[in-house]
């Protein structure tokens, strides 16, 4: 049986390439770039002037004048205008500084006169205005392959003109839930049945990274398993199937998957929950993740292993980063596993991580997972793990 750390990098080793395409600046949000974006201009593209007020020439001021005769009113977005000697410009913040002055004279430190303004605070030259080029020169890289586009590279995107932008293709994903005992979400359960959630959790987490998926549910039926798996694969880049991975007596997957050549890279994983977790890859290259279908251990999975999967393949560069947090109570787990815990994070006042665990009720226990925020990562060497240690935790809601 593999450790944690041999199947993760096992699915590692499979992450794609999904390809590229074109989409709009308003479909572009949580897509991740795939090409360069220069600077069409100097950021800014003029001397920017940044507050309302005058503009004048210092030399002016030096040589002891005080009092400005008012020769004209420059506003943003109108064409640069030219100062005469001896005089000033009203000038308001967003414009271009007019022709032969240098220095722009805030209204709060300056006085009004019938046709003139007076300086009443001592000024320096250059003050108050934001110089051409001076954050980013034209031609200059401003952002770069693999990001992710959010508010801030939608602002970049839009200033630059980009209205189409090159991000990763999406990847047509199946997320299967397998079962007799399952029903839709909008039927009445009779006692021995439940309703189909585990997808719909999965569903939802895609969807906040900017991916979508397809929710099927195929009942324990080897053949209709097999028919549909076949049907599946031939349709979609990544398949994510939730249950049927253990030793029960319907538990079809391993069998159905050695039926339509789908090679088996692992079943089991030393760890808990999770356990029974399965990868495959057919020989199209189409990846599998056989989750198991508890609730918990198939969304620790998810978290642990398929999107990490996902943002690899996504070429998602850099890919979030792997957190670290001080456990606040011991916990003893002495089974030869990697133990999962739901822990709820949270930041101190010294700005550390602390993360407090959350006994759960087995892996059913999804109703746990709401009041809790990560899964912490305690090593399968270890029994005693004591309050005050570090470990790594997989966050499933931000903090
Ligand atoms: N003899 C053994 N039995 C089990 C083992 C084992 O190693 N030996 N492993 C246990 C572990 S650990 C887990 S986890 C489960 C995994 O089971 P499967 O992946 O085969 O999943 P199912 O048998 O189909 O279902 C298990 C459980 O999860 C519920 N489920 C399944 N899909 C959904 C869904 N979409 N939404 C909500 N709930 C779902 C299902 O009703 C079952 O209760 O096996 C243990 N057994
Ligand atoms: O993955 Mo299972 O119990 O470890 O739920
Ligand atoms: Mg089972």
């Amino acid at each position: 049986m593999l450790t944690v750390q041999e199947a993760f990098a096992c699915v590692m080793n499979t992450a794609v390439d999904f390809g590229i395409e074109e989409v709009s600046i308003t479909q572009a949000h949580g897509r991740i770039l795939r090409e360069t974006i220069y600077a069409d201009r100097p950021f800014p593209p003029f001397d920017r002037v940044t507050m309302d007020g005058i503009a004048l020439n210092f030399q002016d001021y030096e040589n002891g004048r005080t009092d400005f005769e008012i020769q004209g009113l420059q506003a943003a977005g109108f064409q640069q205008q030219k100062l005469q000697h001896n005089g000033c410009i009203e000038i308001m913040t967003g414009a271009i500084l007019p022709d032969n002055t240098d220095t722009v004279v805030p209204y709060e430190d300056i006085f009004r006169n019938q046709n003139t303004f007076s300086i009443i605070k001592g000024i320096q030259k250059g003050q108050n205005i934001h110089q051409q080029g001076s954050d980013v020169k034209k031609g200059e890289a401003l952002l770069y392959p693999g990001i992710k586009i959010t508010g801030a590279e939608i602002a970049v995107l839009a200033t630059v003109g980009k209205t189409n932008i090159r991000v990763s293709r999406q990847p047509k994903i199946a997320l299967v839930a397998t079962g007799d005992e399952l029903i839709a979400i909008n039927e009445e359960p009779k006692l021995h049945q439940l309703r189909i959630s585990n997808v719909y959790a999965f569903q939802s987490v895609l969807n906040e990274i900017g991916v979508e998926a397809y929710i099927h549910h195929i009942k324990d039926d080897k053949e209709t398993l097999h028919k549909e798996f076949s049907n599946l694969f031939a349709q979609y880049d990544l398949i994510i199937c939730s249950g049927g991975v253990s030793a029960g007596k319907f538990d079809y997957i391993p069998e159905v998957l050695k039926e339509l050549n789908v090679a088996t890279r692992f079943h089991k994983v030393k760890q808990r929950p999770g356990k029974p977790l399965l990868f495959a890859v057919s020989d199209k290259n189409v990846p599998f993740f056989g989750l198991p279908g508890n609730p918990v251990s198939g969304f620790m999975c998810l978290h642990r292993y398929v999107l990490p999967w996902l943002y690899q393949s996504l070429q998602m560069n850099p890919v979030p980063v792997q957190m670290q947090a001080v456990l606040t109570k011991d916990v003893k787990f002495d089974k030869p596993l990697t133990y999962f815990i739901p822990v709820n994070v949270q930041v101190t006042s010294q700005g550390s991580l602390h993360a407090n665990p959350h006994l759960t009720n087995g892996s059913g226990d999804f109703a746990i997972l709401t009041s809790a925020n990560a899964f912490m990562e305690l090593d399968e060497k270890k029994d005693e793990f004591k309050a005050g240690e570090i470990y790594p935790v997989w966050f499933y809601k931000s903090l």
